[in-house]
């Protein structure tokens, strides 16, 4: 590993449901691709003050310090360099950006962003970008026919966008059921993207699904990543070997928890919010916190660097 870090201020300017991206000059470090503006912290600069000021510089926007809020932290050594990029968002700019640098400025939807473009850092970036800051997980219901039930009515209710059908108490074929039924289009379920439990064959089943969501036990058997790029992956981990492995075999995003005690484990010791916090800055990788966390503990959470909660009690009613 190179021997020192460089803190890196990226700033992700969201404007009218597309971000703000540039392409390196030639003769800068991974010139040619295209980056998420900002540049080096300054001694004793906080990193606010450090992207309003490259943002300026490069661009000509204007932003405010007090309007970005945390996306992601990324450490990353690139062999002759090792970079800690510091990501922050913002929805609030002014004027019209322009490359003050000469360099391409352009405004992209966040599903249009390619990894093969970018730095082999910013694969994480790319999907926080795509992904909500909720993530909601099904819960238990009196019978299998109330699963359906309960996902109809809470769902909309709750506007989550992401949703993973979880149901370890129903047997192959009921838990088959109740995808089939929640994933069939429809009016309630319009713009909800699907994550299934399990193994691999659960995508082969239903193809239209965004993507597999594996539990440690799954995860552990796969050396690589399991999965087609199409989809998403992510795996439950619950503590820093886990997360490395989920790394290593590529996935998306994580679980980790449980960050507070939950009435659905209630035998597992919470990690809290500080260790909770130590391992997020440590893993380069999309990390939903799990466990105990309602709607209240969104904005702690997403100030530990993770992307958002995850859970069922905060919306399964
Ligand atoms: N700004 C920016 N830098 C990135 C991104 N992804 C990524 O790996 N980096 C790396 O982070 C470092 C940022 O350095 P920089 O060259 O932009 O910073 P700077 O303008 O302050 O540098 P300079 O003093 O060399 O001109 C580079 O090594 C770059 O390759 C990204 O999305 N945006």
């Amino acid at each position: 590993m190179s021997a020192t870090m460089i803190h890196v201020a990226v700033g992700v300017i969201r404007r009218n449901g597309r971000v703000l991206i540039a392409r390196r000059p030639d003769h800068l470090h991974q010139g040619g691709l295209l980056e998420f503006p900002g540049g080096k912290v300054e001694p004793g600069e906080s990193v606010q003050a450090a992207l309003v000021r490259e943002i300026r510089e490069e661009t000509g926007l204007g932003i405010v310090g007090s309007e970005l809020r945390p996306l992601i932290g990324i450490r990353h050594d690139y062999g002759d360099k090792c970079v800690f990029l510091d990501v922050w968002e913002t929805f609030i700019s002014e004027g019209e950006p322009e490359g003050r640098e000469g360099q391409l400025v352009e405004w992209r939807e966040p599903s249009k962003l390619v990894d093969r473009d970018f730095p082999a850092a910013n694969r994480p970036i790319i999907r926080a970008l795509n992904l909500p800051r909720r993530y909601a997980i099904t819960g238990k219901a009196h019978s299998p026919a109330d699963y359906l039930k309960v996902l109809k009515k809470s769902l909309p209710v709750s506007g989550d966008r992401l949703c993973l059908l979880r149901a370890p108490e129903l047997s192959h074929e009921q838990y088959q059921q109740f995808v089939a039924e929640s994933v069939r289009p429809d009016d309630w379920n319009r713009g909800v993207q699907w994550m299934l439990h399990g193994d691999e064959s659960w995508l082969q089943a239903f193809p239209d699904s965004a993507g597999l969501h594996m539990p440690w036990r799954e995860a552990q058997k796969h050396r690589a990543r399991p999965v087609d790029d199409r989809y998403l992956l992510a795996v439950s981990c619950h503590n820093e070997q886990e997360i490395r492995h989920a790394i290593r075999i590529g996935a998306d995003f994580i679980t980790l928890g449980p960050v507070k005690s939950t009435d659905s484990h209630p035998d597992t010791e919470p990690m809290g919010p500080e260790t909770f916090r130590q391992m997020v800055a440590g893993a380069p990788v999309v990390v939903f916190g799990l466990g105990g966390l309602g709607a209240e503990d969104q904005n702690e959470i997403v100030a530990c660097g993770a992307q958002g909660i995850a859970g069922i009690s905060y919306w399964w009613r």
